[in-house]
């Protein structure tokens, strides 16, 4: 097979087994999208993180010979999968390669919301020793409440199984999935009860699924991690309920305003909003990195590897 990354690969090992099974692979991880689209028609797979969007143009663009796009990461948001479908290209991604460290991620979040860690961190380097005012909350007396309880819900209810805490699940689209790190809840049962709140739904009909309205439905005021998807929070409402202590803090390392060109955006002419988190010190912010670690690359390039040849061998 003839097979094109449009994205760098972040660690060598999926080119190499490629090259060493006889499959072709060329790299045009720097150039832009008008410059790729004539190309493609030539190859049977494209390999990508999420440098382009994999639309009906692009795949258009590629043609009959397409037969597979492997996403080097989890989200599919910006990948047309029915479209996809209805051509016959197969849609691979590798969310066993990033589930470890997303995980140690949104645990490492709480941990710095409980504790003021960041905050204490700012204060300390300015010279300041503030004690009583960044008293920590422990983990182990509270209530997790995960949504999503797929790769990443799951991975996090391990990751915490140590800390002692209560953790509860709860996943609109799956049947019978409590287990020994999580108790299956309802939506209601998980807004009655939770006092942490993490995120790991996909993006598909989950836009603006943190609204006010559902916040509203809380009966404590409750801590908020997303490692999803910043499209998933209604920013300014979720300011509005951080304002009226609704939200005791909140750890985004995604964020509403992030786009594919996040970086080429001045933050500072960004909405009030986003403005409101800069400042906040009841907010934990990372820039989208709660799937990068040396060894997700890996278990990304290998996953990819192991999906393309199960697939077309
Ligand atoms: N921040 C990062 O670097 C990073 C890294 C990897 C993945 N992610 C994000 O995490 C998301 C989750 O990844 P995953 O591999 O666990 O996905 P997944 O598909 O395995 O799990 C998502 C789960 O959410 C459930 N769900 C969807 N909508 C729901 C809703 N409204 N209410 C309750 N449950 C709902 C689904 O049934 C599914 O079980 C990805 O789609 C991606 O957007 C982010
Ligand atoms: O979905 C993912 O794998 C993460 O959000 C990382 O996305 P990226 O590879 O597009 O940075």
């Amino acid at each position: 097979m003839k097979i094109i990354f449009l994205d760098k690969a972040a660690h060598p090992f999926l080119q190499e087994a490629l090259e060493a099974a006889g499959h072709s692979v060329d790299i045009y991880s720097s150039c832009a999208r008008a410059q790729v689209l004539p190309l493609l028609a030539e190859y049977d797979g494209i390999v990508l993180r999420s440098r382009f969007n994999v639309d009906r143009e692009l795949l258009d663009a590629a043609g009959p010979r397409l037969r597979f796009v492997a996403r080097w990461g989890v989200g599919t948001d910006h990948i047309d999968l029915e479209y996809a479908r209805e051509l016959g290209v197969t849609v691979f991604n590798s969310p066993e390669g990033s589930k470890h460290t997303v995980a140690e991620h949104t645990v490492g979040m709480m941990l710095m919301l409980l504790n003021h860690l960041g905050r204490a961190d700012r204060e300390v380097r300015a010279g300041k020793w503030v004690r009583s005012q960044n008293t920590g909350t422990e983990l182990q007396y509270l209530t997790v409440g995960l949504i999503g309880y797929g790769n990443m819900g799951q991975m996090t209810a391990r990751r915490l199984s140590g800390f002692g805490c209560r953790v509860i699940a709860h996943d609109k689209f799956r049947q019978n999935y409590g287990d020994q790190y999580a108790t299956q809840a309802s939506l209601e049962e998980l807004q009655a009860e939770a006092d942490v709140v993490s995120l790991h739904i996909f993006l598909e009909g989950n836009h603006n699924y943190v609204n006010r309205e559902w916040i509203d439905r809380f009966a404590k005021p409750f801590y908020l991690i997303n490692t999803a998807r910043g499209q998933v929070v209604n920013t300014a409402e979720l300011v509005g309920a951080m304002e009226q202590h609704r939200i005791l803090g909140a750890a985004l390392d995604v964020n509403e305003y992030e786009e594919q060109s996040f970086v080429k955006l001045n933050p500072d002419e960004l909405p009030g909003p986003y403005q409101y988190l800069r400042r906040s010190d009841r907010t934990v912010l990372t820039p989208h990195i709660a799937g990068w670690s040396y060894e997700a690359e890996e278990g990304h390039a290998r996953t990819l590897y192991r999906k393309i040849t199960e697939a077309f061998v």
